[in-house]
C-alpha cells in the first residue's frame, strides 16, 4: 500500500484526535510549547505551533534548535499537535516537514500571514493568487508525507472566488481547512471584524465531510458556541482572545459565568504562577523561554496599568534573567497583591463578573475585575478601547439611536467607532 493510501483521511483524522473543538491558533513567538500546555489545561483540544518557515527550519540547525526541541510534539503533553510552516517551495517544505512528522498529528500550510515580511519572503496571504504554486506544495505533503497535510487560508473579497479557492486547497490534499474570515489587507489598525458570513458560505458549499474550523471574533467563550451554531464549523480556532485569557476555552454556553469565574476568567496570579511552573519545566524549549516576556504583559494586561511598579518591573525583565528573579520580582509580587485585594472585606461584591444585554453583532460584554484574565480590546487611532471606552462609546451609539430612527446614521456611528479586535457592533 503507498504512504498516501495508508494515510488518515481528514475525518478520520479529526476522530483519531478525539474531535477538538476548541483550538489554539498557530501564533508566531506564541504558540509555543509551554503556551500551548497551559491552554490545554485551561479546555484547548487542539493546539497549532507558530509558523516555522520552511526553508530556515530545513537548513538552518540555530533556528530549528530555537523553535523546536525534543520536548515539543510529546505524546503525554504535547498532542494533539499541528505544525505550521509558511513555503514557497515544495522541497524545502518537504524537507522541514519531515523533521517534524513523526512529533505531530498534522503538517499545517500557511496561507494567510499578511505581514510585509510575509510579502518580502513570499509567503502566507502572498501566495493568494498563485493557485499552481498553492496546489504543488500541499500536494508535496499530500504524497510523501507519513501525516496529513492541512491549510489555513484567509478570504478574497468575492465570496465565489474564495469557495473555488478553498475548493483547490482541498484538491491538492489538505485534510483540515481553517478559515480566517478576513481579508488580506484586514492587519493591524485595519483588523476590523471577520466575516462569519463568508465562512458560513464556505461551509455550506464545500463537500459535507470537510473537516472545517472557522477562525476570527472570539472573545469570550460564549462566542464560541454562537460561532460553532452560526457557521455548523467543526471547531473554532482562536489567536487573541486565548492569548489574553487562556479561560476563553474553559467554558460553555450553559454556564452561570459568575460562578464559574475561576475557570473562565481566571485570576491573574493563579495563570501566571501556573504558566511560569510550565516554563520551567519545558526547559530546553528556547522559544517558551523567549516568550514568557510578551505572555505575561498579555495575561498582565488589565493589571498593570493599577500597578506600574509591577509593570517597571517586567519591562525590565529578558529571557536571560534566572527564574528566581524573574519570581520574587514580577510572579511573587502580582501573587501578593491580588492576596491583599482577596482579604477585602468587600471582595465578593467587587469580584463578581456583570454580564452586559445583548449586543447587535450577537453576544453580550462582560465587566471583568483587573485582576482577573479577560479580553483585549484593540487600540484604534490611538484610542485604547479598554472597557471604559468602549461602554462611552456605546453610549453614543444609543443616544444618536434614541435620537434618530435614521438606521443610516446610527451605522456610520457604529463603523466610525471602532470596537475591539474582532469585536465591531456588527449591523
Ligand atoms: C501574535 C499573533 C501571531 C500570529 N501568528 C500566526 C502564525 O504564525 N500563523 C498563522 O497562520 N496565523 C498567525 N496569526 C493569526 C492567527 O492565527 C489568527 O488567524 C488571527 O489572529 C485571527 O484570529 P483571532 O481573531 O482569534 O485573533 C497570528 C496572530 C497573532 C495575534
Amino acid at each position: 500500500m503507498s504512504k498516501n493510501t495508508m494515510k488518515l483521511q481528514g475525518r478520520q483524522l479529526f476522530e483519531k484526535i478525539g474531535k477538538p473543538t476548541k483550538i489554539v491558533a498557530p501564533m508566531v513567538d506564541q504558540s509555543e510549547l509551554a503556551w500551548r500546555i497551559l491552554s490545554r489545561k485551561y479546555g484547548a483540544t487542539l493546539a497549532y505551533t507558530p509558523m516555522f518557515h520552511a526553508k530556515l527550519f530545513a537548513t538552518s540547525d540555530k533556528y530549528r534548535n530555537d523553535m523546536w526541541c525534543s520536548l515539543d510534539g510529546d505524546p503525554t503533553t504535547d498532542r494533539p499537535l499541528v505544525v505550521q510552516f509558511c513555503a514557497n517551495d515544495p522541497e524545502y517544505l518537504l524537507t522541514a516537514a519531515k523533521l517534524v512528522q513523526d512529533k505531530c498529528d498534522a503538517v499545517d500550510l500557511n496561507l494567510g500571514c499578511p505581514q510585509g515580511i510575509a510579502r518580502k519572503g513570499h509567503y502566507g496571504s502572498f501566495l493568494m493568487e498563485e493557485w499552481d504554486l498553492i496546489h504543488k506544495l500541499i500536494k508535496t505533503l499530500h504524497d510523501n508525507l507519513d501525516v496529513p497535510v492541512t491549510a489555513k487560508i484567509r478570504v478574497f473579497p468575492e465570496r465565489e472566488k474564495t469557495l473555488d479557492y478553498a475548493k483547490m486547497v482541498l484538491d491538492a490534499g489538505a485534510q483540515f481547512l481553517t478559515v480566517h474570515g478576513r481579508l488580506r489587507e484586514m492587519k493591524g489598525q485595519k483588523t476590523g471584524l471577520a466575516d462569519w458570513d463568508i465562512i458560513r458560505y464556505l461551509r455550506d458549499n464545500l463537500p459535507r465531510d470537510t473537516v472545517f474550523f472557522a477562525n476570527g471574533n472570539i472573545l469570550y467563550p460564549d462566542d464560541i458556541s454562537r460561532c460553532m451554531n452560526e457557521i455548523h464549523c467543526d471547531a473554532v480556532m482562536s489567536a487573541e482572545g486565548n492569548l489574553y485569557n487562556p479561560g476563553v476555552f474553559n467554558g460553555d454556553e450553559e454556564m452561570d459565568v459568575d460562578a464559574n469565574k475561576d475557570k473562565i476568567f481566571p485570576r491573574v496570579d493563579k495563570v501566571i504562577r501556573e504558566y511560569f511552573e510550565i516554563v520551567k519545566h519545558c526547559e530546553g524549549s528556547q522559544a517558551s523561554r523567549i516568550a514568557m516576556k510578551s505572555h505575561f504583559f498579555k495575561i498582565l494586561r488589565p493589571f498593570l496599568p493599577q500597578h506600574t511598579d509591577i509593570r517597571s518591573e517586567l519591562s525590565k525583565m529578558n529571557a536571560k534573567i534566572p527564574f528566581e528573579e524573574w519570581d520574587t520580582k514580577v510572579v511573587k509580587p502580582v501573587e501578593d497583591v491580588v492576596a491583599r485585594i482577596f482579604e477585602e472585606q468587600d471582595i465578593e461584591e467587587k469580584d463578581r463578573i456583570i454580564v452586559g444585554p445583548k449586543e447587535l453583532w450577537g453576544g453580550h460584554y462582560k465587566t471583568v475585575p483587573y485582576w482577573r484574565c479577560q479580553p483585549y480590546f484593540r487600540p484604534v487611532n490611538g484610542v485604547t478601547a479598554d472597557k471604559r471606552v468602549v461602554q462611552a462609546l456605546e453610549n453614543k451609539i444609543n443616544e444618536q439611536s434614541l435620537n434618530s430612527d435614521d438606521n443610516e446614521k446610527k451605522r456610520k456611528a457604529e463603523n466610525e467607532l471602532e470596537m475591539p479586535a474582532g469585536k465591531e457592533l456588527k449591523v
